[in-house]
This record gives structure tokens, sequence and C-alpha cells, in this order.
């Protein structure tokens, strides 16, 4: 799969597409019909499929902070539309100008000259273009005069409702992770760099491995019973995402993971982590003791948690 970074990087090669467009966080069995389709229209056309996204996501840009978590980073997101089986993806920074385009300008420069679409895929609701004023009847008649088809694809629902990113987020702030497993078709893993942290886990006599979540705001928030992946064998964990109130953090969200019954090191190693289920809400301790205490409560909630489940057979 080729990545291009901005029109400024299309080259006349780069003419010929098939495309659809979206932030595809997630990339849940919704996005993955569309991808399904993009690439049955790809076939039949002989031409690349191309996956438009952005970054960062329009509501990142809007919303900074406030916007939602994300499911996916960028290099996760860019992995699962590999394994999609996307040709190409065009990423284009969400700014002032992408933003003010109108429907109109974004067809004209964006497919038609930059892309040269010949089809376009859309999901149910897509919108684009200033004010979101670019909508399916719109593409539809801006094709019949540009040259390029327009399919919608059908509404995606599971267990009775419309499968989406809002929905798989809310999903895991509830710790619903047998429902988020099935709306994403695979379990929800956090994967990250293992860092040096305060070194403070061990004198609590509870060895973490830090993992790096760099620009990530995870959908999570508290303490999990996880599995991570390490050196081909399946461990059983419990984990924190948090600021850490008890201790004098950065003010930064941390993934920190004990791995039970392990006492290598970890440091440098990329860690994907499962999460399996909720065990409490981080909480603010008045002393180390009592911080101590709580995680010794989740260790055996963790424990009891794996004598009654068995570990996956992957993270
Ligand atoms: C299972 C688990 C639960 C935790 N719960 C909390 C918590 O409720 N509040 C809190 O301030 N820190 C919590 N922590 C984070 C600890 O404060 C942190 O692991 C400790 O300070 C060690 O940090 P270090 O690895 O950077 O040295 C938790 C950590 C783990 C592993
Ligand atoms: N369940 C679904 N069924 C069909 N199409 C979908 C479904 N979910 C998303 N799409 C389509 O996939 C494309 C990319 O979707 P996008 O990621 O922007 O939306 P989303 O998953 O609904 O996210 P959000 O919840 O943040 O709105 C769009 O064309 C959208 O209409």
């Amino acid at each position: 799969m080729e990545l291009i970074r901005g029109l400024h990087n299309l080259r006349p090669r780069h003419r010929g597409h098939v495309v659809t467009i979206g932030n595809f966080d997630g990339v849940h069995v919704g996005h993955q019909a569309i991808l399904s389709r993009l690439r049955e229209s790809a076939a039949r056309a002989g031409l690349p499929s191309c996956v438009v996204i952005f970054e960062p996501q329009p509501r990142e840009f809007f919303a900074g902070r406030e916007a939602p978590p994300r499911l996916s980073r960028l290099r996760d997101k860019l992995a699962l539309l590999k394994a999609a089986g996307v040709d190409r993806v065009l990423c284009l920074s969400f700014n002032q100008r992408l933003r003010e385009l109108t429907a109109e300008a974004f067809v004209q420069r964006i497919l038609v000259e930059g892309l040269g679409v010949t089809h376009l895929q859309v999901g149910d609701d897509f919108r684009f273009g200033c004010d979101r004023a670019g909508d399916f009847a719109f593409l539809q008649q801006a094709g019949s005069t540009l040259g390029f088809t327009v399919e919608n694809t059908q509404t995606v629902e599971l267990l009775g409702d419309r499968v989406s990113s809002t929905r798989i987020r809310s999903l895991l702030e509830s710790g619903d992770f047998a429902t988020a497993e099935a709306l994403l078709d695979r379990p929800f893993v956090i994967a990250g760099r293992v860092l040096h942290g305060q070194k403070l886990g061990r004198t609590l006599g509870v060895p973490t491995a830090n993992i790096q979540l760099k620009r990530l705001r995870a959908p999570l928030h508290g303490v999990y019973v996880v599995s991570v992946q390490h050196e081909g064998q399946v461990l059983a964990g419990v984990a924190n995402i948090g600021e850490r109130p008890s201790v004098a953090g950065d003010g930064q969200a941390h993934l920190e993971v004990h791995v039970l019954d392990y006492a290598g090191d970890l440091y440098g190693q990329y860690l994907p982590v499962r999460f399996h289920a909720k065990l409490r809400d981080e909480q603010k301790f008045a002393g180390l003791d009592a911080l101590k205490a709580a995680i010794y409560a989740d260790i055996d909630a963790a424990r009891a948690y794996w004598q009654q489940y068995p570990l996956p057979c992957c993270v």
C-alpha cells in the first residue's frame, strides 16, 4: 500500500482511482463493508483503490482536546487499511484551507484533478466539504457532470444498531469489551513501546511496564484486566490508564501494565495490550500504603478473572 501525504505529493502516475473518503477511526465492520465494495469496484475498473483520510481528523481540528478520543493511531489505521486490501491512502492535513473548501472545490481539486476518480464509494451518512454541504445527492449530481459514478453503501448494523466509531467509543468507556470486539471484528488493543517510568512501581512491590501513548488519547480510563503479547507468548496482566493522581505525575495519561508472575525485562519492547474487563475507576489515594493495597486488590481480582476465563491464544 502506498501512502501519499498531501495533495502536493500526487504525481501524474497517481491519476485514475476508485475512491472512498472518511475518518475510518478503528476500521470497524461498517468501514470494512465499504472497503470490501471499494476493492470489488477497483477490480472491476482495473484501477487502484484509494482511501482519502484526514490528519488531524476534522473533529480534532475543530474541538482540539475536547474531540472524542481515538480508537486507532494513524499507524494502526494505516496497517488496518493495508490489511483490507487498499492500494493507496491519500492523507490530507485538515487545516483552515481545507476546511474552507466548498464541496464543489473539494470534488474538483481533490477527487477529479488530484486523483482522477472514476468511481466513488460512500457510506450511508457521508457528508463533506465546508459546513458538510456535500451529501450523496450532491455527489451524484457532480459525478454525472464530471464523469464519475457514485455508490452508496448500505448501513451496517450489528446487535440492533448502526456500527460507528462513536458507538464503539462508548462501549469501551462502559467496559463492554465483548460488544466492542464484535463491532471492530477484532480485540481492542493499545500497543506501544515500554519506557522507563518513575521506578516507583518496584518500591511498591509491583513493577509496571510504562507504555508510551505519545499523542494518543485513549478511549479508556481506569484499571483493567489485560493480556499482553511478548516473545510469542500471551501473558496475563492488570493495567491502569490514567494520570496517576496519587503520585506526583506529569498530568499526562499513562498506560502501565503489571504482568502477573513475570520477572523479566520489558524495557524497549513494543508491547500490544488487549483489554478484557474494567475493574474500577482510577482514584486519588491519600498515601502510598493505600495505593499499594488497592493495587494488590486489583492483582487479586485479575487473578480471579484469569481463573474463570482462559487466556486468549493471541493479543
Ligand atoms: C493495577 C494498577 C492500578 C493502579 N491504580 C491507580 C490509582 O487508582 N490511582 C493512582 O494514582 N495510580 C494508580 N496506579 C498507578 C501507580 O501510581 C503507578 O503504577 C506507580 O506510581 C508506579 O509508577 P512508575 O511505574 O512510573 O514508577 C495503578 C497502577 C496499577 C498497575
Ligand atoms: N455502519 C456503517 N454502515 C455503512 N457505512 C458506514 C458505517 N459506518 C461508517 N460508514 C461510512 O464509512 C465512511 C467513513 O466513516 P466515518 O469514519 O467518517 O464515520 P463513523 O464510523 O460513523 O464515525 P463517527 O461515529 O465518528 O461518525 C463514511 O462514508 C461513512 O458513511
